[in-house]
């Protein structure tokens, strides 16, 4: 599986701040077609500016630095043009609050039209078709009906499975998502993260998922990268790497993600499971 080129090849990335200070420190990993990859780490360790980074969506003021080819494009000192091409169809990014991805005030169904009109060309009766497949793929109830609605008229989960199918909607080689099911209850959790495990296995689709919680990603990845104030500090096999971590602070991840599991009752992570919630590959 990957023995071909990667569709993502992140070398020796950095992210300064006006002021100089270095925000991703050194990043370089690379991502294989179809492969899930988890970026781990506490809040602030860059694991959001690298994301944006490879989107070619940094804030003004932060400059990226190194290389980052996406599909065979380089992304880093790219001009708008191209970052607008390669956002269109070789990536797309679902955040952790899906109310920022749409605009409340237009009904979803024309939200979702949005990139296919723009990317596909699609108009008329081929456009209210893919709308409708884009939303029975994310498992949205009555299409139609719920077309018509507004954000604030649908349930979190809800709302999120429209910014992952406005995300599908160019059907991106790589998807990235930044802590997709941390603003949700934890029983809707469970359905978007097996949505999101279904919708990349039947596309093919390359997964960047970006998440605070071990217990999480270990559920989703099969590789992960740690970050810590900017930088890596380990990578490896998602199962390896939980059962036998390396650095002192891949442990405290990994001990914590269990102190949690064992005082909710709950699993273990995915080390200490079998592959019935967790296929990896
Ligand atoms: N626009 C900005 N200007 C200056 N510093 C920034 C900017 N955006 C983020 N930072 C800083 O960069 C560091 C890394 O931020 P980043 O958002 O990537 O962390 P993170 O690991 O994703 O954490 P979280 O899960 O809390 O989002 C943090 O110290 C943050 O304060």
């Amino acid at each position: 599986m990957n023995d071909g080129a990667p569709v993502l090849a992140v070398d020796r990335l950095t992210v300064e701040a006006d002021g100089g200070q270095r925000l991703v420190d050194d990043v370089s990993f690379t991502l294989h077609p179809g492969e899930r990859l988890g970026v781990i780490g506490e809040s602030g360790s860059g694991k959001s500016l690298t994301s944006l980074a490879v989107a070619g969506l940094l804030a003004p003021g932060l400059t990226a630095r190194g290389s980052v080819r996406l599909a065979g494009t380089e992304v880093v000192g790219a001009p708008e043009a191209t970052l607008n091409r390669v956002r269109g169809s070789a990536v797309a990014l679902v955040f952790q609050e899906p109310l920022t991805a749409l605009d409340p005030l237009m009904r979803v169904g024309r939200q979702i039209g949005g990139p296919l009109r723009r990317h596909r060309g699609l108009r008329g009766a081929a456009l209210r078709a893919a709308v409708l497949d884009l939303m029975a793929e994310v498992s949205l109830p009555e299409p139609e009906r719920l077309a018509r609605s507004f954000p604030h008229e649908m349930s979190g989960g809800q709302r999120q499975r429209v910014a992952i199918a406005m995300a599908l909607a160019c059907d991106p080689t790589v998807l990235i998502t930044d802590e997709p099911t941390t603003a949700l209850d934890v029983t809707v959790q469970a359905e978007i993260l097996e949505l999101l495990l279904r919708v990349v296995r039947e596309r093919g689709t390359a997964l960047v998922f970006v998440s605070h919680d071990m217990a999480v990603v270990s559920q989703v990845v099969q590789r992960v990268i740690v970050m810590r104030s900017g930088a890596v500090v380990e990578e490896g096999d998602v199962a390896e790497l939980v059962a036998a971590p390396r650095h002192p602070y891949t442990q405290r991840l990994v001990e914590s993600a269990r102190t949690l599991d064992a005082t909710l009752g709950g699993r273990p992570p995915a080390a200490g499971r079998d592959a019935t919630a967790v296929e990896h590959r």
